[in-house]
């Protein structure tokens, strides 16, 4: 009797002592507290603000006893917030540490709104500097106005600041303390700002860039864009983005070549070169300049020394990145366009146009590396649909395939005439790899497709694509197209900060990576094969893809962080401590090759999950890119449409094909052979296609392969298929044996997520699933809502211990 009488007044004890905790951590308290923190705060502001204006007035009556001043209602201040305020005024500014006292109601506004859930910064960091600086500007102010009060009352510095002026001049002199509190300043400045060494590096990088020299000159140019003259040392370079424009007079045979000088990219001018190789061709009245246009390019580029070095990559600190040696220089020259091809081009369209009566004022061409664009500019009054209307006529008068028709170029004011060179260059990808856009490119997944119709190199960043969609008949260009991507990413990023998944169902095209594996491969911890074939493997790795982007946003979140940059940046910076389950969370990208093999035998299982990633993983790192020989409307659904907005087209049987993955005809026009068009959005782009091959790929996946990599693969969080996860265990007499401290966790935390039972019990995937299966069961929290965390139905750890009581 005794005994239980004991245990129900422990009971009882325990119960009061929950309430008050449970009280005390409610959000009652949160909000009464954060009420009262920030009425005070305003209530200091408005005391320090007017002790500042009116100090000068109040400052006798503060010499008068305090009881005197609280007892006689007559004795008045000028002080907005009273005797109290003016007090406060005196206690914090004057005697305490100066002007740096605002810093006080800064900290109770910011506090305040932590305590409503909506922090406007990191509290404990801004209450470490917060702290710092009201020091360092006391010290500060002490010194400067040592020995006199302003406007005859204010101690700018505060008695403390004073003190500690005299007190540290008294020991290092003035000159010391000078230079004490310089130094002091740059530490806070470089512990309290971000981005503060990269600044500095970017500051003194400027100060010291040393000044360009003209190959074979010896003039010095400043590398600054828009500085440099169109002088005549520099007109005979021509950087990357100039071009060779000819221009006819529709009338005569003469033809007159111009150079296009871009002056804003003149910086670059120094470091290019145009070879002239001229040859003067004679042809009756025409009298014609042939010029060839190299790219800039620098062979002796070694991408390594282009990274910048920072923690995650010394996991792998040895790694080397691939040389451009491993690539080949696809010997095929520049572009070999014949003057004779040029004019019987011109006079053929000229004809033609002319016998369907339409005349032109000029036109102008500009060579590119597999078409030549023929801009003309219609006489006045000539409609635009007619002239597009006749490309077939054309077609049939160059008795030439893949004659495409812009009617108008955007932007431009010409209607444009793309017709195949007799002799198309292969875009060697050794030429664009060492491209200084490339080199130079400071894009996160920068990816060198090829070259435009101008001959500039086209890079884009996979990070603003965000995924792309790759289509093209079969022995088009796809495959070499992927490799130029893949090739792309492995000449930029550290196996540290780029991991590959690659699904191949045709299980040929990919295969040849698989060397790599250790260094830049993702798969499931039971795969054998890092190349994903088999569907029902595929269906998992999707699955488990969306599972690591729920599982990345978690940290995001837990980061307060928007996306993955921020995050690794306050990695990085060593501001997330990885005991909390932060992690360096590298890019991920998705390559599928034969997307279309996929839909037919696994459909909605297969489009779900790519469409959620499609949908969502931009954020979190995870880009996708999916090809496919068979562009129809049932492969190509709406819904993966929708999600991919960035198209590539190789040539395609016919216009639906290309209206299927472009939404307008055209891909169909393309000469194949690496030619393709490129849509973001609304621009779209003809472009040839980088070459890359076979041999080139396994001599840079054997040279990666050779160096020590990772112990396994990336690992993507395990995945149970519904099969096999059907029967979860949520049978509480049958619970599992970290239940109840997940429980807890879940409602301290309140928040039902399974990645963080995962991350705080370091299970696996399944068990952390199944343990949230039976907190579900036991009413502790709701059920799942697909990518967010579970409701929490208990409020407190108090009901939470009945309720495990009473199980
Ligand atoms: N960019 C390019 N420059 C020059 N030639 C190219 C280019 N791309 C492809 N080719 C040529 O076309 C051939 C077929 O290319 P690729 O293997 O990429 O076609 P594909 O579209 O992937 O075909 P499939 O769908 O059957 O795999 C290559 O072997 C090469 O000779």
């Amino acid at each position: 009797m005794a005994k239980k009488t004991k245990t129900q007044k422990s009971s009882s004890k325990a119960g009061i002592f929950f309430r008050l905790k449970s009280f005390f951590t409610g959000d009652k308290f949160k909000y009464t507290l954060g009420l009262f923190l920030f009425v005070f705060g305003l209530y200091l502001l408005v005391a320090f603000v007017s002790f500042l204006i009116y100090g000068h007035a109040d400052h006798s009556k503060l010499d008068i006893s305090w009881r005197e001043l609280i007892r006689n209602a007559d004795i008045k201040v000028q002080n907005k917030a009273g005797k109290t305020g003016a007090f406060l005024g005196e206690m914090f500014i004057n005697r305490g540490f100066g002007i740096s006292s605002f810093f006080f109601v800064y900290l109770l506004i910011i506090a305040a709104f932590d305590l409503w859930g909506r922090s406007l910064v990191k509290f404990s960091r801004a209450m470490l500097f917060s702290v710092v600086l009201i020091f360092w500007i006391s010290i500060f102010s002490g010194l400067l106005f040592s020995g006199f009060n302003v406007n005859g009352f204010l101690n700018p510095g505060g008695e403390n600041g004073l003190f500690l002026a005299n007190w540290l001049s008294s020991m290092v002199g003035n000159i010391g303390t000078f230079f004490v509190l310089v130094c002091s300043l740059f530490l806070i400045i470089l512990f309290g700002v971000e981005n503060f060494i990269p600044w500095l590096k970017q500051f003194f990088g400027r100060i010291n860039k040393p000044k360009a020299v003209i190959a074979g000159t010896n003039e010095v140019v400043d590398d600054t864009p828009g500085q440099v003259e169109p002088d005549d040392s520099i007109s005979k370079v021509i950087n990357e983005n100039d071009l060779i424009e000819t221009i006819f007079d529709p009338d005569s045979d003469d033809l007159e070549i111009e150079e296009r000088l871009d002056v804003s990219g003149a910086r670059s001018h120094v470091e290019s070169q145009l070879s002239n190789a001229s040859a003067n061709v004679d042809e009756g009245e025409l009298e014609m300049t042939v010029e060839k246009i190299e790219e800039e390019t620098d062979e002796d580029f070694d991408p390594g020394e282009s990274q910048e070095a920072y923690d995650p990559t010394l996991d792998l600190s040895t790694y080397k990145f691939p040389s451009i040696d491993l690539l080949d220089d696809h010997p095929s020259g520049n572009a070999e366009v014949s003057n004779e091809e040029l004019i019987s081009n011109k006079n053929k369209i000229v004809e033609t146009l002319r016998h369907y009566k339409i005349e032109i004022t000029k036109i102008r061409a500009t060579i590119g590396p597999t078409i030549t664009l023929y801009e003309i500019v219609p006489a006045p009054g000539i409609r635009i649909a007619k002239i597009k209307n006749l490309e077939d006529d054309i077609a049939l008068s160059l008795a030439a395939l893949g004659i495409r028709i812009i009617a108008p170029i955007p932007g431009r004011g010409t209607i444009g005439i793309e017709v195949p060179n007799q002799q198309p260059e292969v875009v060697s990808m050794r030429s664009i790899i060492s491209s200084k856009k490339f080199q130079e490119s400071t894009a996160d997944l920068p990816v060198v497709l090829g070259k435009t119709i101008s001959n500039e190199t086209f890079l884009i960043d996979l990070t603003k694509m965000p995924h792309i969609l790759v289509a093209g008949a079969t022995g088009q260009g796809k495959s070499v197209g992927l490799n130029a991507i893949i090739t792309s990413l492995l000449y930029k990023k550290h196996p540290s900060q780029l991991k590959l998944v690659m699904i191949d169902p045709k299980k040929v095209e990919l295969s040849l990576y698989s060397t790599i594996e250790r260094h830049f491969l993702a798969k499931l911890p039971d795969d054998e094969e890092p190349i994903i074939t088999d569907i029902q493997k595929v269906k998992y790795t999707l699955n488990s893809l969306n599972l690591e982007m729920d599982m990345r946003y978690d940290l995001l979140k837990k980061a307060h962080v928007r996306n993955i940059k921020e995050y690794n940046g306050k990695f990085t910076a060593r501001r997330l401590n990885p005991e909390k389950g932060h992690r360096y969370l590298p890019y991920i990208v998705v390559i599928i090759d034969e997307f279309a093999d996929l839909i037919m035998t696994a459909g909605k299982e297969i489009e779900l999950p790519i469409a959620r990633i499609a949908q969502l993983a931009r954020a979190v790192g995870i880009h996708m890119i999916i090809a496919t020989q068979r562009p129809s409307i049932n492969i190509i659904t709406g819904v993966i449409k929708a999600n991919f907005p960035t198209r590539i087209a190789f040539k395609v049987a016919s216009m639906i094909d290309s209206r299927t993955i472009l939404d307008t005809p055209g891909a169909n026009q393309l000469i194949g052979k690496g030619d393709m068009l490129i849509a973001m959005g609304s621009s779209m782009t003809r472009l040839q296609c980088a070459f890359v091959d076979t041999p080139e790929v396994d001599r840079i996946c054997e040279h990666i392969a050779g160096q020590q990599g990772y112990p396994t693969a990336f690992m993507l969080p395990e995945y149970v298929g519904e099969s096999e996860g059907g029967a979860l265990d949520t049978d509480l007499n049958n619970r599992d044996e970290l239940f109840d401290d997940a429980a807890r966790v879940v409602v301290m935390n309140q928040m039902g997520s399974t990645s963080m039972i995962q991350r705080k019990f370091s299970i696996g995937y399944n068990r952390a699933g199944r343990i949230m299966d039976q907190l579900e069961a036991a009413g502790i929290v709701g059920p799942s809502e697909g990518s967010k965390a579970r409701q929490v139905l208990l409020q407190d750890e108090y009901s939470l211990e009945q309720l495990l009581n009473s199980l």
